[in-house]
């Protein structure tokens, strides 16, 4: 039996399967034979080189990436052409857009590629999703980046894991688990295979997030849904779409919230700006370190240059702005920065 059939025989058993007590354990080892096979498919099989493909074909540029993932004709192409410089195809059919379309977003002295895909659709092959509602749209999406290992604005379970060679399972939880418990992970790894395994849980986390874990190959992604042709819809229905959680309702054709969904797209990237300035001169304003949100001292010497932040290079550095307790503090490498520092790197 190949891959796919096996997914969809333990598909259909969990559909079938009620949820109860005494089901438990069992539907357990079906999310996890599930997971597994899910991997395995997205892997390819082992030693041909396949697992090397990653990304959307497309040359990484720039300081940040955002993927528009939509069903066919949103308005993805056309989105893209707004808020870039690059025009990619639109029309009013489906597929319009058939590879990868990169364009370059400025804003705040970022620059930010957007990625315009082609539309993805549930079953494309058996015709379906037309006319689909944005809500039903926003679950269908979400479900398929969900087989893929892609998490939308969740955080990574809080649990420490680490396989090892000897010593058997080592399971410790500091909090109360209400939805899982140690019988349950001890099944899980067994069918991995995992014989010997330090684990720490340290929140209350579910089954699924416990096979996350043990996957180790999730990406834990920001999301903004994005409604567009608000133009084409009452204003009872954009109402409701736009008190939705990580939502922006836009309209294309009207240029309708388009700065606005720009502005939530640079909140979302959680960057920031860091000005760098040389002893004697003053800041450079034009062309910032464009940083992640956590990033210290440290994460900007080595933006900057790669043995910078050595301890055989680095003597200390001056910040200025809202970070530094006065202007400037002289701080170390472990320093956090936030957005719109002054750095100056003192070297020895
Ligand atoms: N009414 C309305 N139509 C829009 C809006 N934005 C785009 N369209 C139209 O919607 C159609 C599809 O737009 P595209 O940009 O090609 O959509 P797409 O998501 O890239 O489609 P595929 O590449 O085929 O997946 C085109 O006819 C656009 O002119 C909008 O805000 N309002
Ligand atoms: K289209
Ligand atoms: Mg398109």
């Amino acid at each position: 039996m190949g891959i796919l059939e096996r997914i969809k025989e333990i598909e259909e058993e969990m559909a079938r399967t009620q949820k109860n007590k005494a089901t438990e354990y069992h539907l357990g080892l079906l999310k996890s034979r599930l997971a597994r096979l899910r991997s395995q498919l997205l892997e390819g099989p082992k030693g041909q080189g396949k697992s090397d493909e990653k990304g959307f074909e497309v040359v990484k540029y720039g300081d940040a990436r955002v993927a528009l993932i939509g069903f066919p004709s949103v308005g993805k192409s056309t989105l893209l052409s707004m808020l870039t410089k690059t025009k990619s195809e639109t029309a009013a059919y489906e597929f319009t857009t058939l590879t990868t379309i990169p364009g370059i977003l400025e804003y705040r002295d970022a620059k930010i590629q957007l990625l315009d895909l082609p539309g993805i659709i549930e079953g494309a092959s058996q015709g379906k999703g037309r006319g689909r509602q944005a809500e039903e749209q926003r679950i269908l999406l979400e479900r398929e980046l969900e087989t893929v290992g892609i998490r939308l604005n969740k955080r990574p379970p809080n649990v420490y894991f680490a396989k090892k060679n000897t010593g058997g399972i080592l399971f410790t939880a500091t909090v109360p688990l209400t939805r899982m418990n140690e019988k349950m992970a001890y099944m899980i790894l067994h069918e991995y295979r995992i014989h010997n395994a330090e684990i720490l849980i340290r929140e209350d986390i579910t089954v699924d997030e416990f096979i996350d874990v043990v996957e180790g190959n999730r990406q834990y992604i920001r999301c903004l849904y994005v409604y567009n042709k608000i133009d084409s819809t009452t204003i009872e229905h954009v109402d409701r779409l736009a008190r939705m959680d990580n939502s922006v309702v836009v309209s294309c054709e009207l240029e309708l919230n388009l700065d606005y969904l720009v502005e939530k797209i640079w909140e979302y990237l959680q960057l920031i700006r860091v000005y760098t300035k040389r002893q004697g001169n003053p800041p450079d304003l034009k062309e910032p370190l464009i940083l992640r949100e956590d990033s210290t001292v440290e994460d900007a010497c080595k933006a900057i240059h790669r043995s910078l932040a050595d301890p055989t290079q680095f003597r200390y550095a001056l910040v200025w702005g809202r970070s530094a307790k006065h202007d400037p503090q002289r701080v170390g490498l472990t320093h956090p920065l936030l957005d719109e520092d002054v750095l100056q790197v003192v070297k020895k």
